[in-house]
């Protein structure tokens, strides 16, 4: 008995040890977290049961030793992992009437950063605890990361990097090699953070976090974390978002984290809780893996029973072809869910699909639906043969452990009709009443060969009105909007074009180069176009390789008989705010941070203060009716108190409803 046991804590170590090399070396999963996680509360047991860990085991190690490249170097004092639980109740009691903190655990990529006489001296990431890799030069490019402090003694903090979820869907969706896409903002930041050359970082609008102060010998923080985290502020540190909690309240805070997950930003996968007392904490040591100061907590994941109907094949403009799960429909967190991805022909496999198994779904994070686990495991699904768009064959490629599913066909439509999506997208001409199913109709009943095309549509007005769920004012709205879009900007249209990796902002950078002249840009050799800062080789040599394409020089030049392409007169940063002074106070919904509203008002010339003056321009508080002492100093001075809708749109600064 004993001895089979013992087999399985083998297994379990080199199974978990291999799904860590990936997800922490490789940004890549080759198991879904919900079962890294089951496997590993297996391995404790196990190893209580039994009495035998094995110095390998994930239990008593942390992360994964890095494998690439970056110079790597080991940490003053060890970086743990969190002891972890899922109930609110435990979490109480575990404050034994202490005071403490609680905040956002975020889910990037930690990082340890040295500070000596007020500059920026070294980035190092966490690695296996013990050795980590330096990534100074690229910390330097994270956006919202002071390269200079006022403090000169040496201050050492710990925090996360991390990459919004708004920021991972436009950056993703630029890289244009499909295997180089990212499932998730954490492997995308991992990725990013751990680049070589760090004009890949810059670009990834990477920001950090703070949440814990190592090391700042002169200062006297009076025993408090909370005022730790107020010297980090002053310093010019982002900081976490933190609470803080005693007894009484812990549930409800936990509560409202719970509704603001909804819609925060900033990737999370759970909560932390920290003592307060800094000396208290301390006092309590530590186990080989765990602080004893803090604990995370858990989402408990609400799961879902219900049955899979089909695997639906989703081809894309890249060739990849993902699995997705349909199921029968189950409520999750608030929603009706029916369909989860599946992600890779790996995790496919792992979890032995088959149509009519019956399966758990939760809500990974509260956010993304997925397959927990496969109850049934009849692993009867077939991964198709030909692409399910174009019947071309398929092939099977292996990168890292993870296989993925491609369509070898050159000319795919669906690479098509996604180049069309592309074309038509906000950030691109901006045509709405284009979606992907009337792209892929009209693509169908051939009206569509090329972008111009669909400034020919009308010529096919009496069809396109008969078609399904199109009707004389859907047709109007569609021309309508068509028509708009005759008038465009030069970045929208290269943007547009969908060449491999150049996307909203490096369209940008390269019209401005060029001075918005098109054909100045076409005739632009790879030695110019990469020395423009922020381009480089590989989206140097896309673009000169797309421009020389005839093909693809028609199609431009035929486009352009319809657009009429207007240089942009304001610039997109122009200072309209400047001479003016702005007090932002309590939480946001358009930001994730105060500090990212305060980038915006700065990068247009205004200033954000920290208390409110006669100098004050406006008060921003989304609580116009709170009783705080910056809004009773506002009306006492008659300072205008603004939302922060209120105050965008009164700036005219661009913001989403
Ligand atoms: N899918 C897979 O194959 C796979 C493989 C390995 C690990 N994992 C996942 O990773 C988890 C273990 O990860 P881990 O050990 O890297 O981290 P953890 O989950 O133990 O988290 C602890 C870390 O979170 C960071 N952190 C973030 N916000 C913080 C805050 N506000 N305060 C303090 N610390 C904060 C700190 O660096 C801390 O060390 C597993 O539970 C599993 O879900 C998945
Ligand atoms: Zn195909």
């Amino acid at each position: 008995m004993q001895s089979s046991k013992i087999d399985r804590i083998k297994y379990l170590v080199e199974q978990l040890n291999a799904a860590s090399e990936s997800y922490y070396a490789k940004d890549r999963e080759i198991m879904s977290n919900y079962e890294y996680d089951k496997l590993y509360d297996e391995l404790v047991e196990l190893e209580k049961e039994t009495g035998v860990t094995l110095a390998n085991s994930p239990t008593v190690n942390v992360g994964y030793e890095a494998v690439d490249e970056l110079p790597k170097e080991r940490h003053e004092s060890p970086m743990l992992s969190l002891g972890k639980t899922k109930s609110r109740e435990e979490l109480r009691e575990w404050l034994q009437g202490n005071p403490a903190i609680l905040s956002w655990k975020l889910d990037g990529l930690t990082i340890v950063l040295t500070y000596r006489e007020g500059k920026l001296a070294k980035a190092v990431t966490r690695g296996n605890g013990e050795i980590g890799e330096v990534i100074t030069n690229n910390a330097r490019t994270f956006k919202n990361l002071p390269l200079n402090i006022s403090y000169t003694g040496e201050l050492i903090l710990r925090g996360e990097a991390v990459i919004t979820y708004s920021d991972f869907e436009k950056i993703n969706g630029e890289i244009a090699d499909a295997e180089a896409k990212y499932k998730n903002p954490r492997n995308l930041c991992s990725g990013s953070v751990r680049q070589l050359n760090n004009e890949i970082t810059a670009k990834r609008n990477v920001r950090f976090y703070a949440f814990t102060l190592v090391k700042a010998d002169d200062v006297d923080f009076h025993d408090s974390k909370e005022a730790q985290f107020a010297f980090l502020q002053e310093q010019g540190f982002a900081v976490v978002e933190h609470v803080a909690v005693t007894e009484e309240n812990i549930l409800s805070v936990i509560e409202d984290f719970e509704h603001k997950i909804e819609h925060y930003d900033i990737p999370s996968d759970g909560l932390v809780l920290t003592y307060e007392s800094i000396s208290y904490g301390q006092s309590l040591g530590r186990t080989a893996k765990f602080p004893r100061d803090s604990i995370a907590f858990k989402w408990a994941d609400e799961l879902r029973e219900t049955t899979l109907k089909e695997i639906e094949w989703s081809a894309s403009r890249t060739g990849l072809i993902n699995p997705v799960a349909i199921f029968e429909p189950v409520e999750l967190e608030g929603t009706t869910v029916s369909r989860a991805s599946v992600h890779n022909i790996s995790i496919l496999r792992s979890l032995r699909l088959g149509i009519g198994d019956h399966i758990t779904v939760y809500k990974a994070n509260m956010i993304i639906p997925q397959i927990a686990e496969n109850l049934t495991g009849s692993d009867n699904v077939e991964i198709p043969k030909v692409c399910p768009v174009c019947g071309q064959p398929t092939e099977i490629r292996q990168m890292n452990e993870v296989q993925t599913l491609y369509c070898t066909n050159e000319k795919c439509p669906a690479k098509e009709i996604k180049a069309y999506t592309l074309f038509v997208s906000r950030d691109a001409l901006n045509i709405d009443g284009l979606s992907e199913a009337t792209l892929e109709k009209m693509i169908d009943q051939g009206f569509i060969h090329e972008y111009a095309d669909l400034f020919r549509l009308d010529r096919y007005k009496e069809v396109i009105t008969q078609m399904e769920g199109f009707g004389e004012k859907s047709y109007q709205n569609m021309i309508d909007s068509i028509e708009a879009a005759r008038h465009t900007t030069l970045p929208r249209l290269i943007y547009g074009l969908g060449i491999a990796g150049i996307g909203v902002a490096n369209a940008k950078v390269l019209c401005r180069y060029f001075d918005y002249d098109l054909e100045k840009m076409q005739s632009a050799d790879t030695e110019t176009l990469s020395a423009i800062p922020g381009v480089g080789e590989v989206l140097a040599g896309a673009f000169t390789e797309y421009m020389s394409d005839a093909e693809n020089l028609e199609q431009i030049e035929h486009l352009k008989q319809f657009l009429t392409i207007e240089t942009p007169k304001v610039d997109e940063n122009a200072q309209t705010l400047s001479g003016m002074s702005f007090v932002v106070t309590g939480s946001l919904n358009h930001y994730a941070s105060r500090n990212d509203l305060k980038e915006v008002i700065e990068e247009r010339g205004g200033k954000v203060t920290g208390s409110v003056t006669g100098k004050t321009t406006c008060l921003i508080n989304n609580d116009i009716t709170s009783t705080s002492s910056k809004n009773k100093k506002a009306k006492e001075l008659q300072v205008p108190i603004l939302t922060e809708e209120d105050f965008l749109k009164t700036y005219n600064i661009p913001y989403e409803e």
